[in-house]
């Protein structure tokens, strides 16, 4: 089993943790006794982690204060793996990934195609979803450390259910030979794999010399479906010619946004409001030149300036609340006021915007007279 899908109660040496010190910054080790893990806020020896169920809270004194520094030990997923992971290169977020397995029906019986590897961040969410992915990537030393990390991972080896292949797929296309340099353990008389994959997922910067290539390594008797994750409108509209030539339909492009939304009380405000607001920017505003008056007035005569004539302004509700910001602060949803309830928006969630472009294939469109007889004759009889 895979330390992605697998669930542990407890950590234990030579696990992989992830640490989530704070929302930006979760960091990946593997638990070693004799391992320190440090941060600006302190020291944390794995060793306290050692025997902690996952998801607890590890708190350290702060050096010569008497504060706490906390970490939170989390057990690996892909969606925390795809915001902790080294980047080798740009990743597929969890709003694309998530998006794009749903459109393509992913499941358990999905054989899924990918190219390039990149950094990993969608192999480990499809490795959890589908029944196999085939991950193939044309750079040597990005092909070894996804090897390396799917190995460490448990994803590959015999019985897992992903083969990495070292492979220029526009130029060699997705056919996987014994001799081929890839992951796949050959059988004794196996020439080739059997990919017949039913799912597609290029993230490349040239999809369209690729595509000619899927005939070889798709499904040719269920319905295929195909996904271009691409940053310019330009691939989007080559990808979409060499789709068309090659017979793939049902075209559709998709941008996700990713935005969080926070439910928020905004005060409201009437004319009165406003009219109340200019008043007491013009009451402020004599104020403020009677008492520069006095203050020129005094430096001149050289004379202190007398405080005790300052009219000073009551203070009463109106004067402490400034309905347009200024003046005394308002708790939100203060019983005092009226307020609507109204929706802010975070910017900052993680997702690299590419134009998801969808395709699907069925190859093999001969009609099954048999299967049809079979269903007219069902829907008769009812
Ligand atoms: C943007 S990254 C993929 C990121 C990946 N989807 C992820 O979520 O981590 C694109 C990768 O495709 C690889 N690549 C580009 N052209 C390729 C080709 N013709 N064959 C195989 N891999 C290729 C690059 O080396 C790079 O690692």
């Amino acid at each position: 089993m895979s330390v992605f899908s697998e669930y542990k109660d407890c950590i234990a040496e030579g696990d992989l943790v992830l640490v989530w010190i704070s929302r930006d910054n979760i960091k990946p080790i593997k638990v070693d006794s004799n391992e320190v893990f440090n941060t600006r806020y302190g020291s944390f020896p794995h060793e306290m982690m050692i025997g902690k169920p996952y998801g607890s809270q590890i708190a350290i004194r702060t050096k010569g204060t008497n504060k706490f520094a906390f970490i939170h030990v989390l057990q690996p997923t892909p969606e925390l793996w795809t915001l902790s992971l080294p980047h080798r290169t740009q990743i597929v977020y969890t709003p694309d990934s998530s998006y794009i397995m749903e459109r393509l029906n992913c499941s358990p019986r999905t054989r899924a195609v990918e190219a390039g590897t990149g950094s990993g961040s969608f192999s480990h969410a499809f490795a959890r979803t589908v029944g196999h992915l085939y991950s193939y990537e044309f750079h040597q030393p990005r092909y070894e450390e996804a090897l390396r990390e799917f190995k460490e991972h448990g994803l590959v080896d015999i019985d897992k259910n992903v083969t990495i292949t070292h492979r220029d797929v526009c130029r060699d296309g997705f056919r996987i030979r014994n001799g081929d340099v890839t992951s796949h353990l050959f059988g004794e008389n196996e020439t080739e794999v059997a990919v017949g994959a039913d799912v597609v997922f290029l993230d490349l910067p040239a999809p369209w010399d690729a595509i000619p290539h899927l005939e070889d390594v798709i499904s040719k008797d269920e319905k295929v479906g195909l996904c271009c994750f691409s940053p310019c409108i330009e691939q989007v509209d080559k990808t979409i010619e060499v789709l068309n030539r090659y017979g793939w339909s049902d075209l559709q492009m998709v941008e996700i946004q990713g935005k969080q939304f926070e439910s928020r009380r905004q005060m409201v405000r009437t004319l009165d409001d406003a009219i109340e607001r200019l008043r007491d920017v013009k009451r402020r505003k004599n104020e403020g030149l009677e008492r520069r008056k006095r203050m020129c007035d005094s430096l001149l005569n050289d004379q202190p300036e007398a405080d005790e004539t300052v009219e000073k302004r009551p203070i009463t509700e109106k004067t402490k609340f400034n309905p347009f910001g200024k003046g005394a602060r308002v708790k939100e949803g203060d019983a005092n006021y009226k307020w609507k309830q109204v929706t802010k928006v975070e910017p900052e969630i993680k997702s690299h915007t590419s134009y998801l472009t969808f395709a699907f294939k069925v190859a093999n469109q001969i009609r099954n007279e048999e299967a049809i007889q079979r269903i007219l004759e069902s829907s008769e009889s009812k």
